[in-house]
């Protein structure tokens, strides 16, 4: 336990995450000499207590150790339009509450050393800071601002980066080496671009609660939080805050996705830019391409409904180039049914979004949730039609189906990968009819003595994930029992909740401010046991308050984010 209630105000309110401050000079130029340097009064110490000093104009202060800090980002689905997408139709992707978080903890000055430590893909790494190329990444025509654009990687820089990722777990087999590498190339390009050869020594610690390679986006949430940290290190953010203009908040979602986008390139080489645009703004976007020589649209649907969420993993590895080649194949053996195809899958899109966008949306409304909740089905089964599911996709539809406890389609490439379901206000058999039992399945829906238990508290306005009905635990719970013993992963989250936050400095309060409170440092967060034990550690609870769609409302203790819907002009 620390005393930092004082800390954490001063070093929010010298880094601008409590006031709306303006951008400090220093970060127009990333890497000028005034990283990391806190107010010359009030020096903060590693161990929490703050000193007071007399300030000394006439020599340069020596700068203090910033405090640790956290980011986090959100994993993503595709919730409607996954192939038809690279046929320049649209399609919908949106936030999921699975995400990655960044711990940033500062060393010495004595370390002259940058780490890297990801245990979720086993990776420690640590580069000294002054053989790093810093000379090649600040060349006339290489420098990069904090808010450039940059659409391609520049080859003469991959050339420059080279060495210092093939020293990255050179002893290991190829496949494991090029996923330690895509990371740690990931890091390296986005930090020489953005930091300097001054920057303070440090290590980034890395948990994700998103399975990695399952089409869930989890490349992209690792790109946002090491772009938003660095961006956070050379100040070139202001906010979060709570009264921060809509605009603000958008623009600032803006600088870190078009890093974050950087970072993609490094781990895919050529990504749509969909999934770190989600994982930045958070919420839903609707995107489409439909010249690959322009940026593709996106919009940002702001009023995506909170919906509750079922994600099964077929833990089936995939190739999203391989599924997306299958498609191709089919378009060129038959164009005209494979066109037809894609261009339904296109109006399910459309028909989502035009209900969403509509001014009388209302996201609490039965009949809404069952237009979107079809459109879910129809998608799947074009999807099958396409050829891009798998046996263990049907087979968890088949599981999901028989209880009748919402609509389920594959998400992302397909071929493997993950399903998702948006709840019904409540459970129908696979015949339509609410709560029948016909069966002759593994998965069997209630009894009817369970269905009387559960009648006098059954609310069809709301989720049955998040009602409190035994009915709906009782299902829940069988179907939990039926996919394990498949061999399947389920995971409960929400779809369109927040974008990329911070937590600074990385301390959590528990609700009590003045008593100081818990630093997460490296060890506890390295130590803390799978999801839930990530999320405990973070200060993610439930409130016990329930939202407009019945859904649990989630806090996130001490976390800001930027909310470009909350803001005002
Ligand atoms: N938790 C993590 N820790 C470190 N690197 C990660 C993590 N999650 C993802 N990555 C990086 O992203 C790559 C996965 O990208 P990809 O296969 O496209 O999966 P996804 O579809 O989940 O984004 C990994 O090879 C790794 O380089
Ligand atoms: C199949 C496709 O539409 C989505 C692939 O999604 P993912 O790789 O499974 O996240 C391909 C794409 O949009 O690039």
């Amino acid at each position: 336990m620390a005393g930092t209630g004082s800390l954490r105000r001063k070093a929010q309110e010298s880094l601008g995450i409590l006031k709306s401050a303006t951008i400090s000079h220093s970060t127009q130029t990333p890497g000028s000499s005034s990283e990391n340097i806190m107010p010359s009064v009030t020096l903060p110490e590693r161990n929490g207590s703050v000193l007071a000093q007399k300030p000394n104009f006439q020599r340069k202060m020596s700068t203090p150790m910033m405090p640790s800090f956290m980011v986090s980002a959100p994993g993503k689905v595709i919730v409607y339009g996954e192939h038809a997408v690279v046929h320049g139709k649209a399609a919908i992707a949106a936030a999921i509450s699975l995400r990655s978080y960044l711990l940033v903890s500062f060393l010495s000055k004595k370390h002259r050393t940058v780490t890297l430590r990801f245990p979720d893909i086993q990776l420690e790494h640590s580069w000294d800071l002054d053989e790093l190329p810093w000379d090649t990444f600040s060349a006339p025509g290489k420098k990069r601002s904090y808010y450039d654009m940059v659409t391609s990687l520049d080859e003469d820089l991959l050339k420059a980066l080279q060495p210092h990722i093939q020293a990255v777990s050179p002893s290991l087999p190829e496949s494991k080496r090029k996923i330690h590498q895509s990371s740690a190339s990931a890091f390296l390009y986005l930090f020489l671009s953005l930091a300097s050869r001054k920057t303070a020594p440090c290590v980034y610690t890395l948990r994700s609660t998103i399975p990695i390679g399952a089409g869930l986006g989890s490349s992209a949430s690792i790109a946002v939080c090491l772009s938003c940290a660095l961006l956070l290190q050379i100040r070139a953010l202001s906010g979060p805050h709570q009264d921060q203009p809509g605009k603000e908040s958008e623009l600032q979602i803006e600088r870190i996705n078009r890093w974050a986008f950087v970072g993609e390139m490094c781990i895919h080489g050529n990504p749509s830019g969909v999934d770190n645009t989600v994982s930045s703004g958070g919420k839903a976007v609707f995107f489409q391409r439909t010249d690959y020589a322009k940026p593709p649209l996106v919009k940002t649907l702001y009023t995506f409904p909170e919906l509750p969420l079922l994600l099964v993993n077929t833990r089936q590895s995939r190739s999203t180039a391989i599924e997306v080649a299958k498609v191709a194949a089919l378009k060129k053996a038959h164009p005209l049914i494979t066109e037809n195809i894609l261009d339904a899958i296109g109006h399910v899109t459309e028909s989502a979004h035009e209900l969403i966008a509509s001014p009388d949306f209302d996201a609490s409304s039965p009949t809404a949730l069952k237009h979107l909740g079809d459109l879910i089905t129809v998608n799947h089964g074009l999807l099958v039609a396409l050829g891009v599911s798998h046996p263990k996709l049907e087979r968890i539809r088949e599981l999901i189906d028989h209880t009748g406890i919402g609509w389920t389609k594959l998400t992302g490439a397909g071929g493997g990968g993950c399903a998702i379901t948006i709840l019904k206000p409540q459970p129908t058999a696979p015949n339509g009819t609410a709560d029948s039992h016909t069966n002759g399945n593994s998965l069997s829906p209630p009894t009817s003595s369970e269905e009387e238990d559960s009648s006098s508290d059954m609310d069809c306005s709301a989720s049955i994930i998040s009602t409190g009905t035994k009915l709906k635990h009782k299902i829940l719970d069988r179907l939990e029992v039926s996919l394990e013993k498949e061999g399947f992963e389920k995971f409960e989250t929400t779809l369109a909740g927040d974008g990329v936050g911070v937590l600074w400095p990385a301390v959590l309060h528990n609700g009590n401010e003045e008593e100081g409170g818990e630093e997460i440092d490296q060890e506890k967060f390295l130590m803390a046991e799978g999801n839930e034990g990530i999320e405990k550690l973070v200060g993610v609870a439930s409130s016990g308050r329930r939202g407009r769609r019945g859904e649990r409302e989630e806090v996130r203790e001490g976390w800001k984010f930027w909310r470009p819907w909350e803001g005002g002009a």
